[in-house]
């Protein structure tokens, strides 16, 4: 060997031995965090992600309302107070919103090359969102609420029907509106074989794209050129999701051009046939229409989460159901269904909706935006190309701010209109749980009336209480800690009992059941 060669050998070497020995450390300036050990960094306390936004909130509680964690070389910076939040990623506007990479949701075919919920900033992205904003502006929102009450009706029915099946119905009714105002169509039964399809691939990609076990392909991108078998659980996995995901994507988005064609007013009107009648910009038809699918992933499952949480709050806090429905029952009694507006009068339920939502954030992690440009918050540097984590869970449960967050307490929200301790809601503002910065989810206004609406419906037509658990004999617990540690928060599967109200209300959720399946109609057929 030459000794130029040895020299290069020689430097090459330790080149990597001081990238191995500076990887995971903490550069000075960054947030603090918990120590670090080389190479890791932190990533040993990620563990496999589970209870994860818990461990943020105790790391907050240690290090402040901004720590960071090194992921090996990477650097997490995780915000925990909403005055955070609006420093760091509101304020920056694009340069606090783009998105990192995401291996699995890539070979899941549902990353950034197709995915607007994954996609980096850059102008298609810019451009997809401005027509999001415009189809689904708190202006627009309203056209859906005929489509909200004759499917709400529906599950009212549905529930008054079949009680125990609450779970499939609620996932269909989300599954359905949101379907309507993406493809035009709605989905009458859970059992239809597109909405079992898309539950299961979205259970296994919300499995797959928590943070946990699989990030690790993020975090060592060597990882992604390993040699992996075909047979591999977690890439046959990934195949299954994505042959699925794609044969509903051609279907929907074929039926939405028939219809198109055939001068259908729903298809017209629809997310996907409005993008496909505009000009898309050439080589963006995917993009665009492949956005229907990134829609009923975003629109459904939240929904479907908080409802699950209304129900189960309901069964196990009777005081504050009982409450919730006398403030009903003042306003309507058994004269007629519940509508949007009665909320207004309604305060008590309005403060129900946001402690379930402060209690049980449907994502207590948010979903992670990528620095383009640098920031500073408290003399701290958030460099250019950190992950950020809006830790929601850990915001709306800091003992600073909430008066014992860990207690169930919708009382709160009447005393202040954060529930907030006094002087502590300076920078709080009502949607945090959408988001922040230019990746707000441009989906809030239709999904808050969607809570809404069906909070009422849900509390005028029906007694919840909790049901003893077969297996256990024991009453479903108060604590609410029974719930997936996926992407989003659900509870996991639970019983409950739910008795009608009374044989009046059952006759005007039957009178209403006929004109809600004469409306929902124009949604159905080929
Ligand atoms: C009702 C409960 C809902 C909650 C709690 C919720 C929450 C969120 C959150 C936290 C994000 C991430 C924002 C960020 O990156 O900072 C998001 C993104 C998104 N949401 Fe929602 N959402 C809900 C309903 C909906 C609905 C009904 C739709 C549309 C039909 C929708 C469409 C979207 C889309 C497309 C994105 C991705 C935006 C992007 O990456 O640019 N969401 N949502």
């Amino acid at each position: 060997m030459q000794p130029s060669e040895i020299v290069l050998i020689g430097v090459f070497l330790s080149g990597i031995a001081t990238f191995l020995l500076r990887s995971g450390r903490r550069e000075q300036g960054l947030p603090p965090g918990p120590p670090t050990v080389p190479v890791l960094g932190n990533v040993h306390l990620l563990g496999n992600g589970k209870d994860l936004h818990l461990r943020m909130s105790q790391w907050a509680s240690t290090y402040g309302d901004i720590f960071s964690l090194k992921i090996s070389s990477r650097t997490m910076i995780v915000l925990s107070s909403a005055t955070a939040v609006k420093e760091v990623v509101d304020k920056k506007g694009w340069a606090g919103s783009s998105r990192p990479g995401n291996y699995i949701a890539e070979i899941c075919g549902t990353g950034a090359e197709s995915n607007l919920i994954f996609a980096p900033d850059c102008p298609r992205l810019r451009n997809l969102r401005r027509t999001l904003a415009r189809f689904f502006s708190a202006q627009n929102a309203p056209r859906y609420l005929p489509a909200q009450a004759a499917e709400s009706t529906i599950l009212l029915h549905d529930l008054m029907v079949h009680p125990q099946d609450f779970s499939e119905s609620i996932r269909r009714y989300t599954y359905s509106l949101t379907k309507i105002m993406t493809y035009g169509r709605r989905a009458p039964s859970f059992a239809d074989e597109d909405v079992q399809q898309f539950y299961s691939s979205v259970d296994e990609l919300n499995h797959v794209l928590a943070p946990g076990v699989y990030t690790l392909f993020d975090i060592f991108p060597f990882l992604q050129y390993l040699p992996v078998p075909s047979s591999a659980p977690w890439r046959v996995l990934a195949q299954r999701v994505e042959t699925v995901r794609t044969g509903l994507h051609t279907n929907m988005c074929d039926r939405v051009r028939y219809g198109l064609t055939a001068g259908n007013k729903q298809s017209a009107e629809c997310f996907v046939g409005t993008v496909l009648r505009s000009d898309v910009p050439d080589g963006e038809d995917h993009f665009y229409s492949y956005t229907g699918i990134a829609l009923l992933d975003a629109g459904s499952d939240p929904t479907a989460a908080f409802l699950l949480s209304l129900v189960l709050v309901l069964a196990v806090y009777p005081e504050c159901q009982a409450r919730a429905w006398k403030e009903v029952n003042e306003l309507m009694g058994a004269t007629r269904l519940p509508i949007l507006a009665d909320l207004a009068g309604a305060p008590y339920v309005c403060a129900l909706i946001k402690e379930i939502l402060r209690f049980k954030p449907q994502f207590p992690l948010g979903v992670p935006h990528l620095m383009t440009d640098e920031a500073t918050y408290k003399g701290h540097h958030v460099p250019k190309g950190s992950i950020v984590v809006l830790n929601t869970y850990g915001i709306f449960h800091d003992p600073d701010v909430f008066e014992d967050p860990w207690i169930f307490n919708p009382e709160r929200f009447l005393k202040s209109e954060q529930g907030t301790r006094p002087g502590r809601d300076a920078n709080f503002r009502d949607n945090l749980i959408f988001g922040g910065g230019r990746r707000v989810c441009p989906g809030q206004s239709v999904g808050q009336s969607t809570m809404e609406l069906t909070t009422m419906r849900l509390i005028w037509g029906l007694k919840f209480s909790s049901a003893r658990d077969p297996a256990t004999g024991t009453f479903i617990s108060r604590e609410l800690d029974w719930y997936s540690s996926d992407l989003i928060a659900m509870p996991r599967s639970f019983i409950c009992t739910m008795e009608l109200r009374s044989s009046e209300r059952r006759d005007i959720v039957l009178q209403a059941l006929g004109e809600a399946r004469l409306y929902l109609s124009q949604f159905e057929g080929t």
